[in-house]
């Protein structure tokens, strides 16, 4: 630890971290799969949970059918007549486009303070096959620079955090990676602090670095006879990519996954976009991240602030959840087709991630000169 960083002790009670060693779950999936648009598997969690305490072929179908529920991949049909376009634009009303109701959230956040969370893949990256090519595009990274200067701004990623660091390439901004389990803030002098403390660094999982190294490469040797699998060390968490493997092998590659996993009691499984995400079974995940990041910013109690989450996938639903549950903010979700959630809006990709994030900006230079006008 350096004298710039302040490392937050594990045990921080507001948080209610549970304790590694005093946590023994077995891996499950912990999230609800999305309500899959047509054509795609849904399986309700209970279900999924139920049978996931089975051994044997059954409960490798459920990871089957879950890993496909997590990837859809049918477009709403553009036959308005049916019950896939019925249900797509029902689930509009209830996820408005965050482009179409700006001026609603403008109206919102009135009089408080904009605090930005960003999720990297698929929000301000479009999902692409090898995810050491997922870049962003410099109009993007141009985007969220001028966002930056406006807003307290942080990148929420499953990815580890150097990693997504190389991704972004914007100083002055928040960094939480590995799900939230590796954050990192600006030195000193934020403008942004409330308080003038060091510059943050906080890793909750640190007791389970060693874990972590030993899982990693039980994984790749485990999976290297399945063509297309890919892991990945995001420090804190592994993930497991299947977006290349034939969907025929993709049992194949739960079992190989399962058969390193059921060694490792204090590991959990969740999903992303075609990926098996394996994480400590710490209390933690992005929605923590985001309570402890308010808390940094000097937001812990105040109700003059307006978060804003965007992400795209089910990790994100953990964020999405906090704010709904504190009344506080909106999420939104980026996604062309209906999924279940507890964002408030939508938007279909990242191109309008941008557009939204633009508005912001104009928006906030716009009322800022009007603001030096009238003085
Ligand atoms: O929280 P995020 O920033 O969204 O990170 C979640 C995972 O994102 C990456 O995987 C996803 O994007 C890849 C590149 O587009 C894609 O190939 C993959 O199928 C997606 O799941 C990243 O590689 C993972 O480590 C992150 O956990």
């Amino acid at each position: 630890m350096t004298k710039q960083n302040v490392a937050v002790s594990y045990a921080k009670p507001s948080f209610n971290l549970g304790s590694p060693m005093a946590v023994s779950n077995p891996p499950v999936f912990v999230q609800k799969p999305p309500v899959a648009p047509g054509g795609c598997i849904t399986i309700s969690r209970n279900k999924l949970l139920k049978n996931l305490e089975i051994n044997g072929p059954q409960r490798i179908n459920t990871w089957v059918d879950s890993m496909r529920a997590s990837s859809p991949t049918h477009r709403p049909s553009t036959d308005l007549s049916s019950p896939t376009e019925d249900h797509y634009s029902s689930w509009m009303i209830h996820h408005p486009s965050a482009l179409e109701m700006f001026d609603r959230i403008i109206e919102t956040s009135k009089g408080k303070h904009i605090v930005m969370f960003l999720d990297y893949d698929g929000t301000l990256s479009p999902i692409v096959d090898d995810p050491d090519r997922a870049f962003m595009s410099d109009k993007m990274r141009a985007t969220v620079k001028k966002l930056a200067r406006y807003f307290p701004t942080a990148i929420v990623s499953g990815r580890c955090r150097d990693k997504v660091y190389s991704f972004v390439k914007l100083a002055g901004l928040y960094y939480a990676g590995s799900h939230g389990m590796d954050i990192k803030g600006p030195a000193k002098g934020s403008k942004y602090k409330k308080n003038d403390q060091a510059g943050i660094l906080f890793q909750p999982a640190s007791d389970y670095l060693p874990m972590i190294n030993e899982v990693y490469n039980e994984l790749v040797e485990k999976t290297s006879s399945t063509p297309g699998a890919m892991v990945e060390n995001n420090r804190f968490c592994v993930s497991v990519h299947f977006r290349r493997v034939d969907e025929k092998k993709w049992s194949e590659l739960a079992q190989q996954v399962r058969s390193v996993l059921k060694e490792y009691p204090k590991l959990r499984l969740t999903q992303g976009r075609k990926v098996l995400e394996i994480r400590p079974t710490i209390k933690w995940d992005k929605g923590k991240a985001l309570e402890f990041l308010l808390e940094s910013l000097g937001f812990a109690n105040c109700s003059d602030v307006f978060p804003v989450y965007i992400g795209d996938d089910r990790t994100d639903e953990d964020a999405f959840k906090i704010l709904r549950d504190r009344g506080q903010g909106l999420g939104i979700l980026v996604s062309k087709f209906p999924k279940d959630t507890s964002a408030s809006y939508s938007l279909q990709e990242p191109s309008e991630v941008m557009n939204f994030l633009q508005r912001l900006v104009d928006w906030k230079r716009l009322s800022s000169y009007r603001g030096q006008a009238r003085v």
